[in-house]
């Protein structure tokens, strides 16, 4: 069976200024997750937030908080975001070529979800290591755009490697990530995704509960085709 539609807004686009109250805003447009952009300033260009926000953002919500790890040193942050209470720690394969079997266990035996992320460069034949290990990863993200920005241009040459993966794991979660919104949701959701992460189609909206609702549709539509 197809795993279930996760809409996934990206906090990136929120303004932080008020991070309780747009978290609280997704939650209740249909939000199923909330997507974390945590950036070092050095594995992409551009700083963003940490564990002291994401704990911050703990005392306020109890939402699933998807953290996507674009740091160099992903293994330093695992104990930090479990503590702050971080529900998923997805890490970039090109961070961790040798050390991943170790970063996935603890990540697991800290008790988060764990998830691997690809860039547009990477191959996707790289992830079938950490989905076929014991334990595997929860879930695998395609990038769809370089990371580091939000408001970017869905890439839909990465389509492939989501019908591939689709295709060799039918019950895998996976997401897409960048310049996802209703003129591109079609592409992805046909090709297999079902966690998307939106951000300026979002919060860039008059109407962010029906984007969302529009969002999971065609997620929706495509897995009942599959
Ligand atoms: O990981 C990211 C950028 O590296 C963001 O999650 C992504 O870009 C979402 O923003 P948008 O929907 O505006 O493209
Ligand atoms: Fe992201």
């Amino acid at each position: 069976m197809a795993p279930a539609a996760k809409i996934a807004p990206s906090m990136l686009s929120c303004d932080f200024a008020c991070l309780a109250s747009e978290a609280e805003r997704m939650e209740k447009a249909g939000a199923d997750w909330l997507h974390m952009d945590v950036m070092d300033g050095h594995f992409v260009p551009n700083l963003t937030i940490g564990a002291p926000v994401i704990e911050s953002l703990r005392k306020h919500s109890s939402a699933f908080l998807d953290c996507h790890m674009m740091v160099s040193n992903p293994a330093d942050y695992v104990a930090p975001f479990k503590k702050a209470g971080a529900s998923q720690f997805c890490f970039h394969l090109e961070t961790a070529r040798d050390t991943w079997p170790e970063l996935l266990r603890t990540v697991k035996d800290a008790g988060m979800r764990v998830a691997v992320a690809i860039k547009p460069g990477t191959p996707v034949e790289d992830v079938f290591p950490l989905v076929e290990h014991d334990p595997p990863v929860d879930m695998v993200l395609v990038m769809t755009v370089e990371p580091g920005f939000g408001g970017q241009k869905f890439m839909p040459e990465m389509m492939p490697k989501v019908e591939v993966l689709r295709k060799k794991y039918p019950e895998l979660d996976i997401e897409v990530d960048g310049g996802l919104g209703p003129s591109t949701i079609d592409t992805a959701s046909c090709a297999g995704a079902n966690c998307i992460v939106a951000g300026s189609s979002v919060f860039g909206s008059s109407d962010p509960p029906a984007t969302i609702a529009a969002l999971r549709k065609s997620v929706v539509g495509a897995a009942n085709k599959i």
